[in-house]
């Protein structure tokens, strides 16, 4: 077997920052606003201020503005849904992030389903994974958008294989599975209740590691010529899926860092020039 594709999402992320550039400024020459996201962090976790930060970054790289908004640990659901709601008013704001997790006292879900659908440009509403799933046109959840982008810019065959998500949380396995099926897959979803996790993996032609436990998925368990996405993020750089061995025996596999974190943050900002650009017609 020939050594494994490698995914490289710091790439073509990097690629496809000069193309929002270059639509951001025909955007604005046209005379349409600057295109601005908000960012909201509730409390004070330095591993998601960080995250915030990096989104802030590309849409600037991109010349895009941010608004950041920063709220307390003790932020209670109203407070956070009245925030929501002034931003869901605010003209100049055509894309709402709500960085997950809120703390514990907060009805997240509540809070997503605040974010006006037109400006949930990282696809975290009910509404929007409903439409998503039928098929209809809805901006998707950044993180298996990013995915989905990188896939298809490696032209990864989708259509037919058998397609196994490891995890099923509302923001990254079940809307995985979804544009998984859209697309044509044959789709199996795992979580902790499932029963021969390994043999199941053992089946895939496209494995996706979304788990959030570092390397629970094991080398071993993935048949060679497989595509391997590990959508897993750990302090030191260590994914969901256990990587030993597999470049000389898989078909194709994402790096960590640098193959779907970089994406995540691309489908973000993709997704709010294209909700600025709908806003402006
Ligand atoms: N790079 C990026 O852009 C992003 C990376 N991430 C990373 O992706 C990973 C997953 O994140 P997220 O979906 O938010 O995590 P969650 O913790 O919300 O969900 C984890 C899922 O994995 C399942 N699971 C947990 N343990 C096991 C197990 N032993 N066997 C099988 N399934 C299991 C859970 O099952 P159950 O439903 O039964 O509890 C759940 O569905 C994390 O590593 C996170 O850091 C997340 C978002 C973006
Ligand atoms: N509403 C919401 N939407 C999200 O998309 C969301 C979220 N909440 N909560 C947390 C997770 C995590 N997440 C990451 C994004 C980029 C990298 C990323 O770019 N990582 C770099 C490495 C960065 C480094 O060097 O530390 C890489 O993988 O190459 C990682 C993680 C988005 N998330």
């Amino acid at each position: 077997m020939m050594a494994a594709l490698i995914l490289d999402g710091k790439a073509l992320a990097k690629h496809r920052e000069s193309q929002l550039k270059s639509a951001v400024e025909a955007l604005t020459k046209a005379g349409s606003e600057v295109p601005t996201l908000a960012t909201i962090l509730v409390g004070g976790d330095p591993a998601s201020a960080t995250y915030v930060q990096m989104k802030q970054n590309a849409c600037q790289r991109v010349g895009m503005d941010s608004v950041k908004i920063e709220m307390p640990e003790e932020t209670s659901t109203e407070q956070l849904l009245a925030q929501i709601e002034m931003l869901n008013k605010d003209p100049k704001i055509c894309g709402i992030l709500l960085q997950h997790p809120v703390p514990a006292q907060i009805d997240e879900r509540a809070c997503f389903d605040a974010i006006a659908i037109e400006k949930d440009v990282d696809g975290v509403t009910t509404q929007g994974f409903g439409l998503m799933s039928m098929g209809e046109l809805a901006f998707g959840s950044a993180t298996p958008a990013g995915i989905m982008t990188l896939l298809h810019h490696y032209d990864v065959p989708l259509a037919g294989k058998h397609a196994v998500v490891v995890g099923r949380s509302p923001i990254l396995g079940k809307p995985m599975a979804a544009m998984l099926l859209n697309a044509n897959a044959t789709v199996t979803v795992c979580h902790s209740r499932t029963e021969n996790l390994a043999a199941l993996v053992g089946q895939a032609d496209i494995v996706i590691g979304a788990v959030g436990q570092p390397e629970l998925i094991k080398a071993e368990w993935i048949k060679d010529g497989a595509v391997v996405v590990d959508a897993g993020y750990h302090p030191g750089g260590i994914g969901d899926i256990d990587k030993t061995g597999l470049a000389e025996r898989v078909m194709a596999l994402t790096p960590v860092p640098g193959g779907v974190g970089p994406m995540t943050i691309n489908a973000l900002i993709s997704q709010t020039l294209e909700s600025a650009r709908i806003a402006a017609q």
